[in-house]
C-alpha cells in the first residue's frame, strides 16, 4: 500500500530522517512511535504529502506520491493532525461537511448521499449534538471528536492519526480505537497512528514502526516488536510485559 524507500529528509540543513525505508500493509493498524522529536509527524507529513523537497522515494498504492493530485489523494487518505488548528467559528456540522469536499464538484452543494455519511459520522463519534455549535467553543477533547467525524466523513482508503486521541478522555479514546479495529477488520480500512500511549499501542496496533533519531530502529509485527528492550532502547524506560494485559511501564529509568 506504501513503500517508502532511503527516505531523508532535512529542515533547513538539519537531517530529521535518514534513510528511512518501509512498507506499510493493507488492512493494518501500523503505530509510529518514538521519542519526541525522532521525526515521527515529519513522517507522516511525507507520506501524507504535507511536506515536499525529500529525497528518496516515497509510493503509494504503486504510484510514486508526487504523482497524485491534491483531490485524487483526498480521496483516499485522510489525516488527523495533532493540533485542531481552525480559528474560524464553523459549526461542527460545517467542519465535518468539509470531510465530503473531495467528493463535490466546485459550486455544487452536498448531495443527500454526502449529508446522510455525515449525519452518521457524528452519530458515530457521539458529536451530533453539537452540531450548530462553532468549532472555537468546544473543548480540546470534544474539538478531536469533531475531527475524527471529518476524517471518517472522507470514507478513506487510509486514515493517518498524530496524536488525534491526546486530549480525549479514556472512554473516547477506547471507543475509537475499538471503531477503527472494526473498520479494519470489516472494510478493510488502513490506520497509520502516531501514539504515545504504550500500553494502547501495544493492545491495539498490529504493526509498529520505531524511529530514534530519524532512523527506523526496529519495525514489525506488534506482539515481536514491543519488547522491555526496545523501550530502554527508544526511552531509556524500563518495562515489564505482562502476556495477559500488555505492558506494565515502571516508573524506573
Ligand atoms: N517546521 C520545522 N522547522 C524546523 N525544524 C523542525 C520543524 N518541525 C520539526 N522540526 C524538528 O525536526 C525534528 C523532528 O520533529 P518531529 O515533529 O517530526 O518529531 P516527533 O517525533 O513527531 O516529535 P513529538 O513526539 O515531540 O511530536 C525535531 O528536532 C524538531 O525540532
Amino acid at each position: 500500500m506504501y513503500t517508502v524507500k532511503n527516505l531523508c529528509f532535512s529542515y533547513d540543513g538539519k537531517k530529521v530522517l535518514d534513510n528511512v525505508s518501509f512498507s506499510i500493509e493493507q488492512g493494518k493498524l501500523t503505530t509510529i512511535i518514538g521519542p519526541n522529536g525522532s521525526g515521527k509527524t515529519t513522517l507522516l507529513n511525507l507520506i501524507t504529502g504535507q511536506l515536499s523537497k525529500y529525497n528518496g522515494e516515497i509510493y503509494f498504492q504503486n504510484k510514486l506520491l508526487e504523482s497524485y493530485g491534491v483531490k485524487e489523494l483526498s480521496q483516499k487518505i485522510a489525516v488527523i493532525s495533532q493540533n485542531v488548528d481552525i480559528r474560524f467559528p464553523f459549526t461542527c456540522m460545517e467542519v465535518v461537511m468539509m470531510g465530503r469536499s473531495p467528493f463535490k464538484s466546485r459550486m455544487k452543494q452536498l448531495s443527500k448521499n454526502d449529508l446522510d455519511v455525515v449525519v452518521r459520522c457524528m452519530e458515530m463519534t457521539e458529536t451530533i449534538k453539537f452540531s450548530d455549535t462553532p468549532i472555537t467553543d468546544l473543548s480540546g477533547g470534544e474539538k478531536q471528536r469533531v475531527m475524527m467525524a471529518k476524517a471518517l466523513a472522507q470514507t478513506p482508503q487510509i486514515l493517518f492519526l498524530d496524536e488525534a486521541f491526546s486530549n480525549m478522555d479514556i472512554k473516547y479514546t477506547i471507543k475509537f480505537l475499538n471503531l477503527l479495529r472494526k473498520m479494519i477488520k470489516e472494510e478493510n480500512l488502513t490506520v497509520i497512528s502516531i501514539m504515545h500511549d504504550l500500553n494502547l499501542t501495544d493492545l491495539f496496533s498490529d504493526r509498529i514502526l520505531a524511529l530514534k533519531d530519524g532512523k527506523v530502529v526496529k519495525y514489525g509485527k506488534t506482539e515481536q516488536t514491543v519488547t522491555p528492550q526496545l523501550i530502554k532502547d527508544l526511552f531509556g524506560v524500563h518495562i515489564r510485559k505482562n502476556e495477559e494485559k500488555g505492558l506494565v511501564i515502571l516508573p524506573t529509568i
